[in-house]
């Protein structure tokens, strides 16, 4: 089965008015490949999240950097996924390793957080990841099946989903995975989904790979076969974020 490519951009808590409209100026004029080839999501802070949409070539689109876990009300600071499909928003980033680590998000927390974006129409993208100690333990797969256990048990349609396997000692290191290594978790996971989710689901599902991707180490990535595109993060900043998008096979 065919999966499209799919490259993100996570912004993560950067940018200002000026800054926003000027990223969003060199992707509306980027020279990429058709949207039937590659799906590109971008993700903003979500205070710029109605500017982006608004300014954004159609052929792309937006993504929160979170929501919380259930219909909105008394949770001061939070962002229900009711606003986000009210604002038109369709893509949501959850259980990112940094919202994970700095605000003990749990594995049960990031399930529930995906089944209810899910079932208020977002489409999500599933962030798994081990840290480096866990790696070196030899933990890899035992860490990454257990995040995407917390999820699958508590889902029924995988049709909106992709999962993002992020490496912690890969993010905002410069220590990209290798591509060897992106492969290997990327062909297990898709194992695991085949073993305890379903062939069809196995097949279907997009898996990409974050963690210090760049306009250079892309392509190489790219040509794994189980590596389905990107999440980006510092270089979805920058004008190498389009070499990344024509990295799409
Ligand atoms: O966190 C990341 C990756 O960040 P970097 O590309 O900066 O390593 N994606 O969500």
């Amino acid at each position: 089965m065919a999966r499209k490519f799919f490259v993100g951009g996570n912004w993560k808590c950067n940018g200002t008015t000026e800054e926003v409209k000027k990223i969003v100026t060199i992707l509306n004029e980027a020279e990429v490949p058709s949207e039937d080839v590659v799906e590109v999501v971008v993700s903003p802070p979500f205070v710029f999240l109605p500017l982006v949409k608004n300014l954004l070539r159609s052929d792309f689109h937006v993504a929160a950097q979170n929501c919380w876990v259930r219909k909105g009300g008394a949770f001061t600071g939070e962002v229900s996924a009711e606003m986000l499909v009210n604002l038109g928003i369709p893509w949501v980033i959850l259980g990112h390793s940094e919202r994970r680590a700095l605000l003990n998000e749990s594995n049960d927390f990031v399930g529930d957080k995906v089944a209810y974006a899910l079932s208020q129409g977002l489409k999500v993208i599933a962030c798994i990841g081990e840290t480096l100690e866990q790696r070196e333990s030899g933990s890899t797969m035992a860490v990454v099946a257990a995040q995407t256990k917390a999820i699958a048990d508590k889902i029924f349609n995988w049709d909106n989903i992709v999962l993002a396997y992020e490496p912690v000692w890969a993010i905002g290191t410069g220590k990209v995975a290798t591509p060897a290594q992106a492969q290997e978790v990327h062909f297990e996971l898709r194992k695991w989904l085949k073993d305890n989710v379903s062939a069809e689901v196995a097949a279907s599902t997009r898996i990409i790979y974050g963690g210090s991707v760049n306009g250079a180490n892309c392509k190489e990535l790219a040509a794994q076969p189980d590596v389905d595109g990107f999440l980006v993060g510092g270089a979805s900043l920058k004008l190498e974020f389009v070499d990344i998008i024509k990295s799409a096979t």
